[in-house]
């Protein structure tokens, strides 16, 4: 089922502090902050050769990243995304196996313009799962 990882997320407190820290300190490439309301998330992407890194700051009151970043308040990994080539076929074979899909089960338009899901890290080995369809 499993593709290519697209993108590793770290949850932030400060995007501006984050997205100079990988360019000014690290020399990466980042893309302009990008506010997604629907996700409660604004994000910069940090693109690399091989895959990028997501760097999230939450956005409204209601962000599902707000309370991880009350538990780790300096920021930390947050989700890492996969790459899939049918999300409802995979949703509905990780459904049947018991897996937990977060929301309301159907697919959102993610940060690509691509439908993304999630699945609880609990189910997991305590790590948040995004899959994207490309
Ligand atoms: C930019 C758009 C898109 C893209 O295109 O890339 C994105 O990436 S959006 C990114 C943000 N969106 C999401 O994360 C949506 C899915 N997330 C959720 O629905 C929730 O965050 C959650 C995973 C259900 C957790 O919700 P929360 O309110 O934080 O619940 P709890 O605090 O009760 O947590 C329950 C349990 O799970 C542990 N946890 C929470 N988050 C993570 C995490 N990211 N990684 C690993 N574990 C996590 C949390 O510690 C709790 O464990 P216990 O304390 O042991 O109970
Ligand atoms: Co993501």
């Amino acid at each position: 089922m499993l593709g290519r990882v697209n993108h590793i997320a770290i949850a932030v407190p400060d995007l501006s502090v984050a997205a100079a820290s990988y360019r000014d300190t690290l020399g990466a490439r980042i893309s302009q902050p990008q506010a997604l309301p629907e996700h409660g998330v604004t994000v910069v992407f940090v693109e690399l050769d091989n895959t990028k890194i997501e760097l999230l700051e939450p956005l409204g009151d209601d962000s599902p990243i707000r309370s991880f970043l009350e538990k780790n308040p300096s920021g930390g990994m947050h989700h890492i995304c996969y790459e899939v080539q049918d999300i409802l076929a995979s949703r509905d074979q990780l459904s049947q196996a018991g897996a937990r899909v977060l929301g309301s089960g159907e697919p959102k338009i993610g940060a690509h313009g691509k439908p993304v899901l999630f699945l609880h890290p609990k189910d997991f080995q305590g790590t948040l799962i995004e899959l994207e369809q490309v």
